[in-house]
């Protein structure tokens, strides 16, 4: 398979969360163009979980990745860019599927003795397809629930042939933070009048910027990210209306409570001293990723002695990942693949190298058969 067209093709059609139609026909039509006679190849809502038989099967080693894009204008300007207005795959998830479809490639050509899975995950961004396809594979898809699984994500700040891990926690638990004021909005003139939700907005999300440095204890770590705010119609009328979209990253439950505990009485009192209403939405909150020890170590073995790759044992990151639902249940193992890119995760610059494409598919399947 061309890997680099594959990851171009993906590139140009990034899809959020559940919606991903076209990835999941584009992913169908290449693991049906792959010899089938040691496949079960089974959709699951917007993804696809894909069966190889092993030779001489004692358990079922998997492979996840993630397969939605996200709500950013590309500006790479490059030839393949996304043809869906708005959307980009801006955390690397295009490479990350032509990783998966190249690993699965090898599976197929070379199968491990151990039964392999790999499942192409939708919905990671947002809202979580890791929890329902878990409960999927539980109950409706016993025979495709794996033993051992890993994943990968890319990492701009690292070289390419670079694989950064640790055993136990790697990235942080998180929970979506929707906040919206309503107020009595009206002429600009007249603000003796309204209630203006623009200005309740702007101290609630001051206030909520204390939480960290004043809440949490600093041997801990904890962030509150507020990634949009809106309000209003227009410049001449006071906003009836405001929102704040967000998200909390924590190192566990206990400091994810305090937080949250710290946001509501925040609001209550925002809703006292502006006399508006305001509600709190926490949408969807992934598991820490916790790496199995044994696995990490084993995995960062191998890696510093295979030929090509560096290994290198990073420190945990305030990313989330609903990976954490996989590893809370499975002994599991995730790790940060080098994609030398200038701009960061989740920017519209984004520009992996794709000749990370030339390594890790053959280097995951070595390691898989070393399980
Ligand atoms: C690897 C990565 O960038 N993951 C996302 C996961 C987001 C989960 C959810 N939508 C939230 O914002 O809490 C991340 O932003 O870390």
């Amino acid at each position: 398979m061309d890997l680099v067209k594959i990851r171009r093709d993906l590139h140009e059609i990034p899809e959020i969360g559940f919606q991903e139609k076209k990835t999941q026909r584009y992913l169908l039509d290449l693991i049906h163009s792959l010899p089938q006679e040691r496949l079960e190849v089974a959709e699951w809502r917007t993804g696809v979980a894909v069966k190889v038989f092993g030779l001489n099967p004692t358990k079922t080693i998997a492979w996840r990745t993630d397969i939605d894009g996200l709500p950013i204008t590309e500006e790479t300007g490059l030839p393949f860019s996304s043809t869906h207005p708005g959307f980009m795959h801006a955390c690397g998830h295009d490479v990350h599927m032509a990783t998966a479809m190249g690993l699965l490639e090898k599976l197929v050509q070379k199968p491990l003795d151990d039964d392999a899975v790999v499942l192409f995950q939708p919905a990671e961004e947002g809202p979580g397809g890791a929890l329902p396809l878990l409960e999927w594979l539980k109950t409706s898809k016993q025979d495709f629930m794996p033993d051992l699984i890993c994943a990968m994500h890319i990492a701009p700040e690292h070289p390419v042939g670079t694989v950064a891990t640790k055993p136990g926690l790697l990235f942080a638990n998180t929970s979506e933070l929707f906040i919206d004021l309503h107020g009595k909005g009206g002429h600009a003139a007249y603000p003796h009048l309204t209630e203006d939700m623009a200005v309740a907005a702007a101290s609630l999300l001051m206030q909520l910027q204390t939480i960290v440095s004043r809440n949490i204890n600093p041997m801990d770590s904890a962030v509150l990210t507020v990634g949009k705010m809106s309000a209003g119609t227009v410049q001449n009328i006071i906003a009836e209306h405001a929102r704040l979209e967000g998200t909390i990253r924590t190192l566990n439950n206990e400091s994810m409570a305090k937080v949250k505990k710290r946001v509501e009485a925040i609001c209550r009192a925002v809703e006292e001293a502006y006399n508006c209403r305001v509600s709190i939405d926490y949408g969807s909150g992934y598991l820490e990723v916790d790496n199995d020890p044994e696995l990490a170590e084993e995995f960062l073995q191998f890696a510093e002695a295979f030929d090509g790759v560096t290994a290198v044992r990073s420190v945990a990151a305030m990313t989330g990942e609903d990976f954490g639902y996989f590893t809370a249940e499975i002994p599991g193992l995730m790790f940060w693949a080098g994609v030398d890119s200038e701009f960061g995760l989740h920017h519209a610059k984004l520009h992996p190298d794709e000749s990370i494409l030339g390594i890790m598919p053959n280097f995951i399947h070595q390691f898989f058969k070393t399980l």
